[in-house]
């Protein structure tokens, strides 16, 4: 293989394709959902069912991938979970009723639970400190990415063959993006086109301290502050990530009276703000600490606390006129969102040794998806009785709680902050 140059960037952009393969596969239910409906009789509670079995199998299994990376490795470990997941997916059209839906459904969430650990873990093992926010906010914008694809390549499978070719094909996706990552990947310490320079370059611009290889044990990450430092805040900021994702269809057209034709035109724009607001978290913090000279972590914490408070826009989107106005406000949520959730995801990285931060990413996405879930059956509880209103005020509020334990609870080596009040230039 020829030498690449800038091949971390290649590197995350696969990642950010299998991030994609990935959020395809899962929004291919909900796309296809009226028509399987129908045709295998499945009632809407059945339905949830289905949807619930995909959510715990995801909540639980996040850690377990996260560990399976750290310890198998990310060459064979994202691989195996992939093929899992893919095949999985194409096996929906074999389903013939709800119940052997929600076992593949179940089954699905555990495989597809691998996504954002690998990517960190990716993120952790290829870029030097400075670049991490970056390198996490392109992989984690594969989510938008693929919940936007899926809609019109859905419909377009339904049209033109049947509702079993969606998963047919969005699980060969999968496979074909398997075949690249296994062609492709290898570690930065064995990669043929890696050259020496940003071997280096990626060595040198990294924690020394992160950098040792103890396996990763469970009740030492528990015990860590730092752990629930960044693993509360993703239990508070990720009710948002459902909402937006579950609910927002639902509102617009229970409240706002939007038929199907609006909703198709405009319910897309949350997840492209979405994808902004992953990229711009890590260079924020970057210009931060390059023009101020604060720690990274401080400069995390900064990003956070930003997006933070602009996730108070959404708080009005109940007292909006007009239903475009209410968009725009969905649309800010979703900038601000993804902006500090990429950056309390990319902390996993900074705070935690690279051969267990696929564990730590995947238990702090269990406090997240644990969050989402009470959330949404909240919302599902009461949003007859008391409307959304009081929903998204408290998802305005959240991110301002999580915010001050994210400044509390986490704390940074003082070398660490030392070093790099001492020599801001290295930090860029
Ligand atoms: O809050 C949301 C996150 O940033 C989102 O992009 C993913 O982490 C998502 O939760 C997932 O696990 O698939």
């Amino acid at each position: 293989m020829p030498k690449i140059r800038h091949l971390r960037w290649w590197i995350i952009g696969l990642v950010c394709l299998g991030t994609i393969t990935n959020y395809l596969a899962r929004s291919t239910l909900g796309v296809a959902a009226p028509t399987l409906l129908k045709e295998l009789d499945i009632s809407t509670q059945q339905y949830s069912w289905i949807l619930g079995a995909f959510q715990a199998g995801y909540t639980i299994a996040q850690p377990i991938c996260g560990y399976v990376l750290d310890v198998i490795g990310l060459k064979i470990g994202f691989a195996l979970f992939a093929v899992a997941w893919s095949v999985l997916t194409m096996a929906h059209g074999l389903a013939g009723s709800w119940v052997s839906m929600a076992w593949l459904r179940g089954l699905m969430g555990m495989a597809e639970a691998t996504a954002i650990p690998a990517g960190m873990k990716t993120t952790a093992e290829w870029f030097p400190a400075k670049e991490r926010g970056l390198a996490g906010g392109l992989f984690n914008a594969g989510t938008s990415v693929g919940a936007m694809l899926a809609p019109p390549l859905v419909v377009w499978a339904i049209l033109n063959y049947n509702w079993q070719a969606a998963f047919l094909i969005t699980g060969a996706l999968g496979l074909v993006w398997t075949v690249l990552w296994l062609w492709f990947y290898q570690g930065p310490d064995k990669h043929p086109a890696l050259t020496d320079e940003e071997r280096t370059l990626i060595t040198s611009g990294q924690e020394t301290h992160l950098q040792t290889g103890a396996k990763p044990s469970l009740k030492q990450i528990l015990r860590q502050r730092n752990f629930w430092g960044i693993a509360l805040p993703r239990f508070l900021a990720d009710p948002a990530w459902g909402t937006f994702t579950f609910w927002v269809p639902l509102y617009l057209a229970s409240v706002r009276h939007w038929d199907l034709k609006q909703i198709a035109m405009f319910a897309w724009l949350p997840f492209l703000a979405a994808d902004f607001g992953c990229i711009v978290g890590g260079p924020v913090a970057s210009f931060l600490q390059r023009t101020t000279g604060m720690s990274l972590i401080n400069a995390r914490r900064c990003a956070f606390t930003m997006g933070a408070v602009l996730m108070l826009a959404p708080a009005f989107i109940g007292f909006a006129d007009s239903a475009y106005t209410a968009m725009a406000l969905i649309c800010v949520g979703g900038f601000a969102h993804q902006m500090l959730s990429t950056t309390v995801i990319t902390m996993a990285s900074d705070l935690f040794r690279r051969s267990e931060v696929g564990t730590v990413a995947g238990l702090a996405g269990t406090c997240g998806w644990t969050g989402q879930l009470i959330f949404s059956l909240m919302i599902g509880a009461l949003v007859s009785t008391i409307g959304y209103n009081p929903f998204f005020v408290c998802l305005g509020l959240l991110d301002l709680v999580g915010a001050v334990l994210l400044w509390t609870l986490v704390r940074e080596r003082k070398e660490d902050a030392a070093a790099a009040a001492a020599t801001p230039q290295a930090a860029h």
